[in-house]
């Protein structure tokens, strides 16, 4: 990362060096800024050849995929980073080895970030997931090897509300078919099955951030609400919730899905809870493809127990654009392109310019706050820690480690000639992160103390900024 090649040989007796910006509003320290940090896998005493020293922001490099909007891009970029930027996700081989040099990866929903990839990413000291969704990233192995993890949680939720708002519209018209058979020529002017989704029931799945939303929405189009959450949620106006999802398959003329992708999850709608739907009703998936059965579906939609379904979302979606679904993505892609008055849109719920100039925003502060300070707040699988100071001529200490007993005893004595000028510690599962500030320590002292505390057994990963 210093220009070097990352040969794995060459790294592990260097000291990286990461770049730390001193013109923006999110550096807090404002002596000449600099990070030192040693990949997971190099998690061992190791002797450190070169001295510490201040390093450029042109050393960080940043790989985004998927089409990052430009609001983020420009957040990076702006601090020094050297940022590349690909529209698509990019498949496994060539993931690996793009990710094998950079600090920092930003992704949407279609990057897979494995434990087999992550291992590889020997630099990787972020990733930000410019979505709310991060069921694609291996969350837990990340954490475990000191790789923080960031995403949007609300950012797009309006724009998912909105869409799912008038899916129901269109499924109660049957507005997608009308549209499709003039497109093809024909004039079709039918009421029979069309309806009004005033007094209609809404059912609703997962009432967090998108579900309590679209439960306001619907109530505004006059519709009832209930709904089914694994949690006590507060219910927005008049909504009901419900003890189980049976009870809301059985009420409900429309059944909406706003959960994450768990293994709890998985396949959650399927032949049984198709049984328990009214006859006639509607499903609109617009969470994860994985949730719902597509065969299932596809059984349902051609007995007519579903009137209608909306999917923005697919068990097996590309990476970029093309024209996929003409190809047997999934063995049964043709089936579904052939019901009735079912709306199928490329996961689209969150692409509003809204949304994604909102999450560039969110997850591009974030991700520079990280690098710069080291600040953990709103991160989704590390302890939340940060620190704020205003003063000069501080070293700050970022330690990642696992959570075992007497590792801050251990740190604490490797620092005890130094002036401890504050010290946040916090744990979440196996992991534990530290923070502190050391004041009137010289560049060799500060070589000596990464020296020291990377070889503390525990250490998953030390920067010191300074
Ligand atoms: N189509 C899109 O473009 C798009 C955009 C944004 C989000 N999403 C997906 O939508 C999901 C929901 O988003 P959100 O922001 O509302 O998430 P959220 O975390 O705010 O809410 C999810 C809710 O689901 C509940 N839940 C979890 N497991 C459940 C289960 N087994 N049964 C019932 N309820 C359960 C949770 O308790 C929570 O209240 C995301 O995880 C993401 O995968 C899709
Ligand atoms: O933009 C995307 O690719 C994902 C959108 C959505 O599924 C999310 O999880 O936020």
């Amino acid at each position: 990362m210093n220009g070097d090649p990352t040969d794995a040989q060459d790294i592990i007796p260097r000291v990286d060096k990461l770049a730390r910006s001193v013109s923006n509003s999110w550096n807090s320290l404002s002596t000449s800024p600099s990070l030192a940090f040693h990949p997971p896998q190099l998690r061992r005493p190791s002797t450190v050849t070169k001295p510490l020293k201040p390093f450029e922001t042109k050393n960080i490099k940043v790989l985004l995929l998927e089409n990052v909007n430009k609001t983020g891009q420009d957040l990076l970029r702006e601090q020094g980073y050297i940022v590349e930027a690909l529209k698509t996700s990019l498949p496994e081989d060539q993931l690996i080895e793009k990710i094998r040099d950079v600090h920092v990866v930003g992704i949407r929903s279609k990057t897979r970030l494995t434990a087999k990839v992550l291992r590889e990413a020997r630099n990787l000291i972020v990733i930000g997931a410019f979505c709310i969704g991060t069921n694609q990233v291996d969350l837990e192995f990340a954490a475990e090897n000191g790789i923080t993890v960031f995403n949007s949680p609300f950012s797009n939720s309006r724009s998912v509300a909105e869409l799912t708002i008038a899916e129901i519209i269109m499924l109660s018209r049957q507005a997608g078919d009308r549209s499709n058979e003039l497109h093809n020529g024909t004039w079709n002017k039918v009421s029979a099955g069309c309806w009004e989704v005033r007094g209609k029931t809404l059912g609703i799945i997962g009432y967090g951030h998108i579900g309590s939303q679209l439960s306001v929405l619907a109530e505004t189009m006059g519709m009832g609400v209930v709904y089914y959450d694994v949690l006590t949620m507060m219910a927005m106006g008049t909504a009901r919730q419900l003890p189980s999802l049976e009870k809301v398959l059985a009420e409900a003329d429309f059944i909406t899905l706003h959960v994450p992708e768990l293994p709890e999850t998985k396949n959650m709608i399927g032949e049984k809870q198709f049984s328990q739907m009214k006859d006639g009703s509607y499903l609109i998936n617009n969470s994860r493809g994985t949730v719902v059965d597509i065969p299932s579906l596809i059984n349902a939609s051609r007995s007519g127990k579903l009137a209608g379904a909306a999917l923005d979302v697919y068990p097996n979606e590309p990476g970029g654009n093309g024209d996929y679904f003409n190809n047997d993505l999934n063995t049964w892609t043709t089936d579904l392109r052939s019901l009735k008055n079912i709306i199928l849109t490329p996961h689209i719920g969150g692409s509003t310019e809204e949304a994604q100039s909102a999450i560039g925003a969110e997850v591009g502060h974030a991700l520079v706050s990280y690098v710069n300070e080291g600040s953990t707040t709103g991160a989704v699988n590390m302890p939340e820690v940060s620190v704020r100071t205003t003063e000069p001529n501080l070293a700050r200490v970022l330690f990642i480690h696992q959570n075992v007993p007497g590792v801050l005893r251990k740190v604490n004595t490797i620092l005890a000639d130094y002036n401890i000028e504050r010290q946040k510690s916090e744990s979440r599962g196996k992991v534990a992160y530290l923070m502190l500030e050391v004041s009137g320590a010289g560049e060799q002292e500060i070589a000596t103390l990464y020296k020291e505390l990377e070889s503390v057994q525990a250490c998953i990963r030390t920067r010191v900024l300074y």
